[in-house]
């Protein structure tokens, strides 16, 4: 059985149809892509996934679980974690402290137990702080602990966000180009992290991602998605030499000229 299923999904935006009769499914540890030419309904696909738009039709669970109807914070404690395609984190926070709210949505305690400082609060804030800690460590972040998070590099605010949303415990998590604006050593060390997130962890791993050499080295399958609907699927080797995804690519990227990365498979 799948980890992730999602079955003939779809969302229209008024007469757009930004995903198409999707299926998709993601092994339990696996490290999968979902690539396609700019606008090709990628970020709605994850919008969909964890909560934030509701789809018109179709269907996706999660270990078996209905996750369609749930809100963003319910799929987070169902086991789905993300990051966005821009930085997200609270500036005037420390590292660790952004960790720490990633981790709220698996405490215990209520608001009572918080404004009262019960055991339970305590308890709660105790793991909340043992978990950051792991986390920063996991991604090589420990020196940064009490940095406030705007201070740290450009790559090692990406690795924050991927602590904090790892700190909720998912079974999967969905990365939105998490190469964005990266420097070539900097994507190499974010590959190493997403493999130790499925090795080390036992976390699944579905990623959107532009950089095409970051995909095709990393990825075990492969999703193309072009004007919302599913034009390809498969090995690395499979999808870069599938004719109808080139000329999506080159198609687009000619007619722009613009695409820089995204044309060259
Ligand atoms: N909230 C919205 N309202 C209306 N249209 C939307 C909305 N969100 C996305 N769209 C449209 O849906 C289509 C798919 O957009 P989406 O952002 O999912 O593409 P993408 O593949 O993630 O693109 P990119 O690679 O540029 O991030 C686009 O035409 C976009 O303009």
């Amino acid at each position: 059985m799948s980890l992730l299923d999602v079955q003939r999904l779809t969302k229209t935006f008024g007469g757009l149809t930004a995903v198409n009769d999707v299926t998709f499914q993601v092994p339990e540890r696996g490290i999968i892509s979902v690539i396609g030419p700019n606008g090709a309904g990628k970020t709605t696909f994850f919008n969909l996934i964890t909560g934030i738009y509701a789809p018109d039709a179709g269907s996706i669970t999660l270990a078996g679980q209905n996750l369609v109807g749930l809100r963003p914070d319910q799929v987070v404690a169902a086991g789905i974690s993300r990051t966005f395609q821009n930085i997200r984190l609270f500036p005037s926070m420390t590292a660790e402290e952004n960790i720490m709210l990633g981790r709220g949505v698996r405490l215990k305690g209520g608001f009572w137990d918080a404004v009262l400082r019960t055991g339970k609060f305590r308890r709660d804030e105790e793991e909340a702080n043992n978990t950051a800690r792991l986390m920063l460590d996991f991604v090589g972040l420990s020196k940064w602990r009490g940095e406030l998070s705007t201070n740290l590099p450009y790559g090692d605010q990406r690795r924050l966000e991927i602590a904090r949303a790892l700190a909720t415990t998912p079974k999967l998590i969905l990365l939105d180009e998490p190469a964005a604006g990266m420097n070539p050593r900097e994507t190499e060390d974010l590959k190493a992290l997403i493999r130790a997130i499925r090795d080390e962890l036992g976390v699944t791993v579905v990623l959107i991602e532009h950089d095409m050499r970051l995909v095709m080295t990393l990825s075990e399958n492969i999703t193309v998605l072009n004007y919302g609907s599913k034009l390809s699927e498969g090995l690395p080797h499979q999808v870069r030499n599938d004719p109808a995804v080139m000329e999506a690519y080159l198609g687009r990227g000619a007619a722009a000229g613009e695409h820089g990365k995204e044309a060259r498979l």
